[in-house]
C-alpha cells in the first residue's frame, strides 16, 4: 500500500530559526505512514538580495511584482539558496532528500496570474506522479516555489498557493504551514480552530492580514477539496509537527447548525 502524502510547507519568515525538533518530527511522521512533501519560501531572503543588488522590492496584495531581474533573484534564491539549505538540513538529519523546483518534471503548470505583477504565476495543474515517483523511491521531495507555462516561460509563484495545490493534487491527510506565529492569531490569543466561515469573518475585519492571508486562503481551498485539515505552526517551537497551532477544517451543516468534519 502506498504511504499518505503530507505536505509541510516551511516558510521563509522561519528559515533561519526552525527548531531542531523539527527533523524529529518528520521523522515520526514517517514511522506512523505519512511521508513527508516539503514546500519552502523565501520571501525574505529574496528581499535581501534585491536590495543588495539595489533593487527595490515591491509588493501587490502580499505578491512581488516580478520583472526579469526580480524573476532572476527569486530563482537564485528559490531554486537555490534556499532549497540547498533545506536539502542540506534534510540530508544531515538522516532523511533522503531531493530538491527540485516546480519547473522540473514538470511538476508545476502556472499562468501568469495578472501582466500588472510580471512573472508572477498561479498553478494551473501538478504533476503528481513526479512526486510519487520521488516517494515510492524513499525520497523526501524539497519543492521551491516556481513554475512554467507551456511555452517555457518561468515564474515566481506564491510558496503557501504551491503548498495549498500540491496538498489538493496528491489528496494529502494535512497541509503544515509552518511559519513564525504560533497559528492565527486574535489579539494576543492562539486560536486552536478555526472554520472557513471565520477565516473569511477574520479577513474582512482585518485581523488576518498580510502573509497570513494568502496561507488561509491556500488552506480554505485545500479544505474544500480532498485535504482533511490544514494546520498552521511555529516552526521556531519545540514539536511544532505534533498537536499545535490553529487546526482549520471544512466545515459541514446539520440541520442548520455548523460543525466541524472530525475522522479521528
Ligand atoms: N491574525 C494573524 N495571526 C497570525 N499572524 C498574522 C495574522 N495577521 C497577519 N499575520 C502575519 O502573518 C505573518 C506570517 O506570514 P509570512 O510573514 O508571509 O510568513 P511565511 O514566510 O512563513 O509565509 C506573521 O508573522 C504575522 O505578522
Ligand atoms: C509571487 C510571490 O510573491 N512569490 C513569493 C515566493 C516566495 C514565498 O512565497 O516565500 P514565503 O513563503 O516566505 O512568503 C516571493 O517572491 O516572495
Amino acid at each position: 500500500m502506498r504511504v499518505q502524502p503530507v505536505v509541510i510547507k516551511v516558510g521563509g519568515s522561519v528559515l533561519e530559526t526552525l527548531h531542531s525538533s523539527f527533523f524529529q518530527d518528520c521523522g515520526h511522521l514517517l514511522k506512523k505512514g505519512f511521508h513527508p512533501v516539503v514546500v519552502h519560501g523565501g520571501g525574505p531572503e529574496i528581499s535581501r538580495l534585491q536590495e543588495r543588488l539595489g533593487l527595490t522590492p515591491q509588493f501587490c496584495d502580499g505578491l512581488r511584482v516580478t520583472d526579469d531581474q526580480g524573476l532572476k533573484v527569486a530563482e537564485m534564491v528559490l531554486a537555490g539558496s534556499v532549497n540547498k539549505q533545506l536539502a542540506a538540513m534534510f540530508q544531515t538529519a538522516g532523511f533522503s532528500a531531493l530538491g527540485l523546483s516546480g519547473v522540473d518534471g514538470g511538476l508545476l503548470s502556472v499562468r501568469q496570474k495578472d501582466p500588472k505583477l510580471g512573472w508572477v504565476g498561479e498553478v494551473s495543474s501538478v504533476c503528481p506522479a513526479v512526486l510519487y515517483d520521488l516517494i515510492d523511491r524513499g525520497w523526501i521531495p524539497i519543492v521551491a516555489s516556481l513554475g512554467m507555462d507551456s511555452w517555457g516561460q518561468r515564474y515566481n509563484v506564491n510558496a503557501d498557493s504551491v503548498a495549498g495545490a500540491i496538498a489538493q493534487a496528491l489528496s494529502a491527510e494535512r497541509l503544515f504551514m509552518v511559519t513564525d506565529v504560533p497559528g492565527i492569531m486574535k489579539g494576543d490569543r492562539v486560536l486552536s480552530q478555526v472554520t472557513p466561515t471565520e477565516v473569511q469573518t477574520m479577513i474582512q475585519k482585518g485581523i488576518i492580514q498580510g502573509g497570513m492571508v494568502p496561507k488561509v486562503k491556500a488552506a480554505l481551498e485545500a479544505v474544500e477539496t480532498a485535504v482533511h485539515e490544514v494546520v498552521i505552526v511555529d516552526g521556531s517551537a519545540s514539536g511544532c509537527l505534533m498537536n499545535t497551532g490553529t487546526r482549520i477544517r471544512k466545515e459541514v451543516k446539520t440541520h442548520g447548525l455548523i460543525s466541524h468534519l472530525s475522522a479521528e
